[in-house]
């Protein structure tokens, strides 16, 4: 479970979160939704220690982040836009080996993992090409086996599916469905709800820092939140 608590951050004294408070349930499919500068980016940040509260608390799976910040970034798995700069290996398949790699799993286990990573985000074969190589959206897909990968309880995606082909946006939101299922809480950043808002348990949206829808999708008003929710 991933509890935010009250949560304030401020950059030069403005504030980019005004007291933010929204738990994510294991196995929750949540979609966090708002416009351009709402503070998006800020919360999911917090929520693997990229960022200190100025006030307020995030705990993950019960641990308050800034304890344990090994814990938090192994148990919460990001997935950032503009991925071109994560990469960490020359091909796809050592980039995706990489964090596997690093929490010390016998080879096999790494090899499944990298194979179902690279087959969710439809790169299967595609373990020798130079990451350099890739396309941005090949690039986006690498970036999401890397995550997938590592297997994390909660799972965080910021606008995933932007330069996704149809056939890979469907290969990623099976598997993220799939998971969900399984017991990792997915959640998914984005301003464009259309591919799912279908598969969403609840929708969250901030505005200006603050949380200001919070409920079943189906439930959820959208007018004047600056927010699409069908094409
Ligand atoms: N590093 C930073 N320094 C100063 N201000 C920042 C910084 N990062 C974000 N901000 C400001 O904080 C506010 C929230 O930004 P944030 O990136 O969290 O929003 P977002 O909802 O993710 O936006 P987008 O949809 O455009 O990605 C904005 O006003 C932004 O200008």
């Amino acid at each position: 479970m991933i509890e935010t608590r009250e949560l304030v951050h401020a950059y030069d004294g403005a504030r980019a979160l005004d007291g933010v408070s929204l738990t994510v349930e294991d196995g929750e499919f949540l979609v966090l939704a708002g416009p351009n500068g709402s503070g998006k980016s800020t919360l999911i940040r917090h929520w693997n220690g990229l960022l200190e509260p100025d006030a307020g608390e995030v705990l993950v799976d019960s641990q308050e982040v800034s304890e344990d910040l090994v814990a938090a970034r192994t148990r919460v798995g990001m997935v950032f836009q503009n991925p071109r700069d994560g990469f960490v290996a020359a091909t796809v398949g050592a980039d995706v080996a990489f964090g596997p790699e690093n929490l010390g799993l016998e080879r096999s286990e790494i090899d499944r993992r990298v194979a179902g990573a690279l087959e969710a985000v439809n790169l299967d074969g595609r373990d020798e090409d130079g990451v350099g190589t890739l396309s941005g959206g090949e690039q986006e897909r690498l970036a999401i086996a890397g995550a997938l990968a590592m297997e994390p309880a909660h799972l965080v995606l910021d606008e995933p599916f932007t330069g996704l082909d149809e056939p890979a946006r469907e290969a990623v939101l099976d598997h993220l469905e799939t998971l969900s299922t399984a017991g990792t809480s997915v959640i998914v950043v984005t301003h464009d709800l259309r591919d799912v808002l279908g598969l969403a348990d609840r929708l969250v949206v901030l505005a200006a820092g603050r949380v200001v829808r919070n409920g079943p999708p189906e439930s959820v008003d959208l007018s004047g939140l600056g927010v699409r929710a069908s094409c």
